[in-house]
């Protein structure tokens, strides 16, 4: 081992007392049962029904209290219990102003204070003494710390823990304890969590999603399609930057760009004010909270179009200077009959219908004009030179990827993309062919290149992200093409069809995901493969957990706009270190539902697997970790101490 490394360690450990205790604090972390892990997909901006998730551990806070205080407190205490470690702050003023005297206030202090506590015990049997203080409410370290570890038998110490208490209620600070506890319980009963994917687009804040995500204990995340898209507009992508703000103006979330990121939609509304006029399938689509004016209306679906249009056009040159991408098919604004109003696709022609081509010129039908180049020009730059976006961005690089290996198992968005024989679908990038894994760690590769020179805007990687959004060989996209232009323009629905990459047929197949498992170096004994992407319509009858269990779907649909078609709101999954259980959740109305009814939608659980024998972080990804640190701190022992 390098002495240098060893020196560095050196410093932080400078006796040889103190490498042993570390050697023998990390060696029993080993010993631990493995921690909690939570996965969630398919977020898409809805902010309420994220958070909702997160604070309740997908049942897992619920499970916890049954397991303490089935048959000492009844359902409705327990739900109500619930309901406070979830929204501590709007719980504790609801309860408040049921109680008429301060006597009675004083008691549900203790009693709560002391329940909580309780809790947390329990949810903290698995963690060591020093986890558990960096999740308890900071300022009541002290307390908490004396509080929790009290031992009731011991008589002449308990005048002294009531005193404690006592003098926090007193000294009004119950309520910050109360909330503080809370929260720590929130943390304790998810170790880890992973994202995997699609926290953009659809719903109305994904920004607050990533700013909760940027204060969560420990997570990863996989990159899902939308994600990319939006790490490509900053990245430099003008095509990617064209397609999040349709997405807005389609979902009607314009708000998020202006509003949230500070972006300026000034220029892109006056020009769309200047060429286009309301065309039906670019009105917003409406959801039971908004409440659009007429005026309101017809402006976004002037935008909506307008930046349809600029985004038509950006895709020609890229297609044209990539052939590798073979994307020729999709050069659409090239194949419309302007005066006989028809598009040709595939060879068969149909009529436009609600064309808006007022700045297309039939003779250079993808020339941006002028106006349209100064727009997506500016955007750009206020894209990249919002704060708030460009700390957003970056967390998504730190913490996140494209597919990842964690605990045995194989967490991936959207696909590996296959042929119909069940072989890895190879692509030639630039002169090289890759396939499966390779093909995905180029992938990569292009994104964080293009990510670390946000100036270059047509380069190879910057475009790569665009195919990664909708190209065939995308691991992300996993379909055929992506036929938004046919949907805005083409009656006929058989065009509106995205044919899925065999992947989707194909992981039903136990045999096909043992060997996609080891295509990525992963026991197929062990390991599954962990994905999102496709709602799972539990509406038709379909089966999240495929393939024998070797394949897990979570996408439910927290996506307000696709629940209909899956008839749940989601799926998450938890891995403990008893086995691994779905969670299938019901719509998710409001936190003021959950806060007055106590209505936390019953979550229906379902055992994937069941650990014969208790994991430990041995056996984790943690754990290898941990045995590396501890080889090192066994060589630096002889290194410096022993000679
Ligand atoms: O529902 P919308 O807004 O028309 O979007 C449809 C587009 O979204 C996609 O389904 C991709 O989004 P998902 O990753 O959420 O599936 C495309 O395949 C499709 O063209
Ligand atoms: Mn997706």
């Amino acid at each position: 081992m390098d002495v240098k490394y060893l020196d560095l360690l050196a410093k932080k450990y400078d006796s040889e007392e103190e490498v042993a205790t570390e050697i023998i604090h990390l060696e029993s972390i080993l010993d631990l049962p493995k921690g909690t892990e939570h996965f969630v997909s398919d977020l898409h901006g809805e902010y309420q029904a994220f958070q909702h998730v997160l604070r309740n551990g997908s049942g897992n806070v619920k499970m916890k209290i049954a397991d303490v205080f089935k048959g000492e407190l009844s359902e409705a205490e327990m739900n109500e219990f619930a309901t406070l470690i979830y929204y501590p702050e709007e719980k504790i003023k609801l309860v408040k102003s049921t109680f008429t005297s301060k006597e009675e206030l004083r008691e549900w202090y203790e009693k709560t204070i002391a329940r909580m506590l309780r809790l947390i015990s329990r949810s903290s049997s698995k963690y060591t003494r020093s986890k558990i203080r960096k999740a308890l409410p900071q300022q009541f370290v002290y307390i908490v710390e004396e509080l929790l570890y009290k031992k009731d038998e011991v008589e002449d110490k308990k005048e002294y823990y009531e005193k404690i208490l006592e003098r926090t209620i007193a000294f009004g600070q119950a309520d910050k304890l109360i909330i503080g506890l809370a929260y720590t319980t929130q943390r304790l009963v998810v170790d880890h969590l992973h994202v995997v994917g699609d926290i953009y687009d659809r719903g109305p804040d994904p920004h607050k999603i990533m700013d909760t995500l940027i204060h969560y204990h420990s997570l990863d995340i996989q990159w899902g399609n939308h994600d990319v898209l939006w790490i490509g507009a900053y990245a430099g992508s003008k095509v990617c930057l064209a397609n999040i703000i349709r997405i807005c103006a389609r979902y009607n979330n314009l708000d998020i760009i202006e509003d949230a990121y500070g972006i300026n939609l000034r220029p892109l509304l006056n020009l769309a004010e200047k060429y286009y006029g309301d065309n039906p399938p670019f009105r917003p689509k409406r959801t039971d909270d908004d409440q659009l004016t007429g005026q309101e209306q017809l402006q976004i679906t002037k935008i909506h179009q307008a930046i349809a249009i600029i985004q038509f056009k950006l895709e020609s040159p890229i297609i044209k200077r990539r052939p590798c991408l073979r994307m020729e098919d999709r050069l659409l604004l090239e194949r419309v009959d302007y005066g006989n109003n028809e598009v040709t696709i595939h060879g068969k022609t149909y009529p436009i219908e609600n064309g808006c081509f007022a700045t297309v010129d039939p003779d250079d039908p993808t020339a941006l004009l002028d106006e349209e180049q100064q727009v997506i020009d500016k955007l750009l730059f206020s894209v990249q030179h919002s704060e708030k976006l460009t700390r957003h961005m970056k967390f998504l690089m730190k913490k996140g990827s494209l597919y990842l290996k964690y605990n045995g198992n194989l967490l991936i968005h959207g696909c590996i993309p296959l042929e119909e024989d069940g072989s890895m679908k190879e692509m030639d990038i630039e002169g090289t062919s890759y396939a499966g894994r390779e093909l995905l760690d180029v992938f990569e590769r292009y994104v964080r290149d293009s990510f670390a020179r946000p100036e270059e805007t047509d380069d190879f990687a910057t475009d790569m992200i665009w195919y990664l959004w909708t190209g065939e060989n995308s691991s992300l996209f996993g379909k055929r093409e992506m036929t938004t232009f046919e949907r805005y323009f083409i009656q006929d629905k058989a065009t509106h069809k995205e044919r899925k990459n065999p992947y989707y047929s194909l992981r039903e197949d136990e045999g096909m995901c043992r060997r996609m498992l080891e295509e990525f170096d992963l026991d197929p004994e062990q390991g599954r493969i962990i994905n999102g992407h496709t709602p799972v319509k539990e509406i038709d009858g379909e089966d999240p957990i495929k393939a024998e269990g070797k394949m897990i779907v979570i996408d439910g649909g927290f996506s307000k706009a696709y629940q209909s078609t899956t008839g749940i709101a989601g799926y998450t999954l938890l891995y403990n270190s008893y086995g691994m259980q779905l969670v299938a959740h019901q719509h998710f109305n409001s936190k003021e539902d959950v806060l007055t009814k106590e209505t936390d939608v019953l979550s229906v659980k379902r055992l994937v697997n069941e650990e014969l024998v208790r994991k430990k972080v041995r056996e984790t990804n943690n754990g290898e970790k941990l045995k590396q640190d501890i080889e090192s701190l066994h060589r630096l022992r002889e290194h410096r101490y022993m000679t």
